[in-house]
């Protein structure tokens, strides 16, 4: 305002009179182009150091005055997103988050409004069926427990991947809907149900073996083996009909999209956690892709409608316990058609990668050269104790000390779920491991890191299958961390399935052959994205002589007299 005279004996009174009379001049000087060039400059530079102090204002908050600022973790994880979606999109967050767990103890600020914990009290807190509200929350008046933990959407870019909305899978919907899927497939997880899909794993183990046994003893990648026979055991459980890996050889075309499509899926949550960025990005992602998920979609629901018109099938399977006329007349937990393919392709993947990789680890463990005993014994135990594979059942192996213990060390240092499950805190806040954090914020359990944690197991890195069958040794163990399949309303169904499948299928593996293996003993060190991303695992089978089988086999019957 004093400048309205350029000329006037006032403009050396005020400094920015002064220093625009300076610009005038100065743009006085020169030619339009130069004027234009300066303006930019002036625009980007003003604009860039607005954002630079909104962004310093934002990480000056996040570190001081944000609800979480009190919980411990490094300075560059408690100021910005950045750091935690770096490790996200690059699949190494169980080792940032163990080394950060290492480092500051049971509970770890890993983004502004995220926090990490590996104590046994946070898996009631947070993925109980009544977590504990914060003091003076305001309950449900209906109810005596406050809300659960949410559950985060898995948002994908654009609406391209969004099929049979409204409807949702069970593991991405919200509470009440949630109780309504789990009604709807608990009866097929029931122990009588269970029960009768035996001739259904152990048909598909056998025929597994029986094509690695036509490989003559040449290397095998056994992770590739482990998915054709879980994904195989799975769709003949949800659709009475295999996918056919083990027959072909060759990974079914919807196998084949689940691996590169949990990486995707991983990815789109990183890019839709930045505003508008998803939005973006859908714009740009080629029509290839989305015709691809339509396609991967297509084929369940095909799936599922092939096995929805076939009449009921000898064999049961989930469906014959899931669908209405098995449902004892509850039409409230019957489930929609869209919701039933949307179930379908979760049990397809969920109850197939999991114990898929499950079966690598153990194998991976137990063939490292410092395993040797651990092989033996097991293999000493099976082959005396069972006259014959057949003999090797889910209810027969379940009582077996060592089995279990070899499945739970490959469980403790290669969690199938290994990344942090996030659920988000319900409006009014809530209390975990006893201190109070507000609504809205996003907190999980680091199943990798409890489980390598020096704090709560002795040697803790290694293989030791012995921890879990008592000892002096290992008293100081801290077992109530370890819950692989998570706990509360939303954790796996699938459990008792999954071990009955994966004891049957390694048992009868190392009942029937020897097991050779060279290197890749770094084999478990790998990238995680929603799963573990496997590289091979090469192994050479021999097949017992039938001579020692057949000596064995009569041992057997002798002892059984
Ligand atoms: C070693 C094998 C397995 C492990 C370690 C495992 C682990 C888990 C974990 C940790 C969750 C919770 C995920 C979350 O809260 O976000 C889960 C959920 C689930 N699992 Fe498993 N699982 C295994 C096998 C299976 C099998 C064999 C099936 C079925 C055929 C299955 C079906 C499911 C389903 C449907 C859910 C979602 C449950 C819900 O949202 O209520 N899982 N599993």
């Amino acid at each position: 305002m004093h400048c309205l005279e350029p000329n006037s004996r006032n403009h050396s009174l005020a400094p920015s009179c002064g220093i625009d009379n300076m610009a005038f001049e100065l743009l006085r000087g020169l030619n339009q182009a130069q004027v234009v060039v300066v303006v930019v400059v002036v625009v980007v530079v003003v604009g860039i150091s607005l954002v630079l102090l909104l962004l310093g204002s934002r990480f000056v908050y996040n570190i001081f005055f944000h609800p979480l600022a009190a919980y411990p973790g490094p300075l560059h994880h408690r100021a910005s997103d950045v750091p935690r979606l770096i490790q996200e999109w690059r699949g190494t967050t169980v080792y940032k988050w163990a080394e950060l767990h290492d480092r500051y103890g049971e509970v770890v600020r890993i983004s502004p409004n995220q926090l990490s914990y590996i104590s046994a009290d946070a898996w009631r807190d947070i993925y109980g069926a009544r977590g504990t509200p914060a003091p003076g929350t305001k309950m449900n008046p209906r109810h005596s427990a406050p809300l659960q933990m949410l559950k985060e959407e898995l948002e994908f870019p654009g609406d391209d991947f969004e099929f049979f909305a409204p409807a949702k899978p069970m593991i991405s919907c919200d509470a009440a809907n949630h109780a309504r899927h789990r009604r709807a497939v608990g009866p097929a997880f029931s122990d009588r149900a269970l029960r009768t899909f035996e001739p259904v794993i152990t048909r598909h183990a056998d025929l597994m073996l029986d094509k690695l046994q036509a490989q003559k003893g040449a290397p095998v990648n056994m992770v590739d083996w482990f998915h054709f026979a879980m994904f195989d055991i799975t769709s003949a459980l949800v659709f009475g009909k295999s996918f056919g890996n083990l027959d072909s050889g060759a990974f079914h075309p919807w196998v084949a999209r689940v691996f590169p499509g949990m990486k995707l899926i991983a990815w789109s949550l990183v890019v839709t956690s930045i505003p508008g960025l998803g939005r973006l990005v859908s714009w740009c992602l080629p029509r290839k892709m989305v015709s691809e998920a339509r396609r991967h979609m297509q084929s369940i629901v095909d799936m599922t409608d092939a096995r929805l018109t076939r009449p009921a099938p000898s064999q049961p399977d989930f469906m014959t316990y899931m669908l209405p006329p098995h449902r004892a007349g509850s039409p409230e937990t019957a489930l929609s058609r869209e919701e039933l393919y949307l179930d379908a392709q979760l049990l397809c993947i969920a109850g197939s990668e999991t114990t898929a990789t499950l079966l690598a680890a153990a194998l991976h463990f137990l063939t490292l050269p410092s395993s040797a005993p651990h092989l033996t014994a097991l293999t000493t135990l099976l082959r005396t104790t069972f006259p014959t594979p057949s003999s090797l059942t889910p209810a027969a192996l379940a009582p077996l000390p060592l089995l279990t213990a070899i499945l739970h060390e490959a469980l403790r240092l290669h969690p199938p779920g290994a990344i942090n499950m996030p659920r988000t805190v319900p409006p009014g806040g809530a209390l975990i491991r006893g201190r109070p954090v507000p609504g809205g914020s996003v907190v999980g359990f680091a199943q990798y890191a409890a489980y390598r944690d020096a704090r709560y197991w002795a040697d803790a890195g290694a293989f030791r299958p012995e921890r879990w069958m008592g000892g002096k040794r290992w008293a100081g163990d801290r077992r109530e961390v370890f819950r692989p399949f998570s706990c509360g309303p939303r954790g796996c169904p699938g459990m008792g399935l999954a071990m009955g499948e994966v004891r049957v299928v390694l048992a009868r593996l190392v009942w029937r052959f020897e097991v050779e293996r060279r290197g890749q003993e770094g084999w478990a060190a790998q990238t995680v994205f929603l799963g573990w991303v496997k590289p091979g695992l090469v192994v050479k089978l021999r097949e017992r002589a039938v001579e020692e089988r057949a000596v064995e086999e009569r041992a057997a019957e002798v002892k059984g007299w």
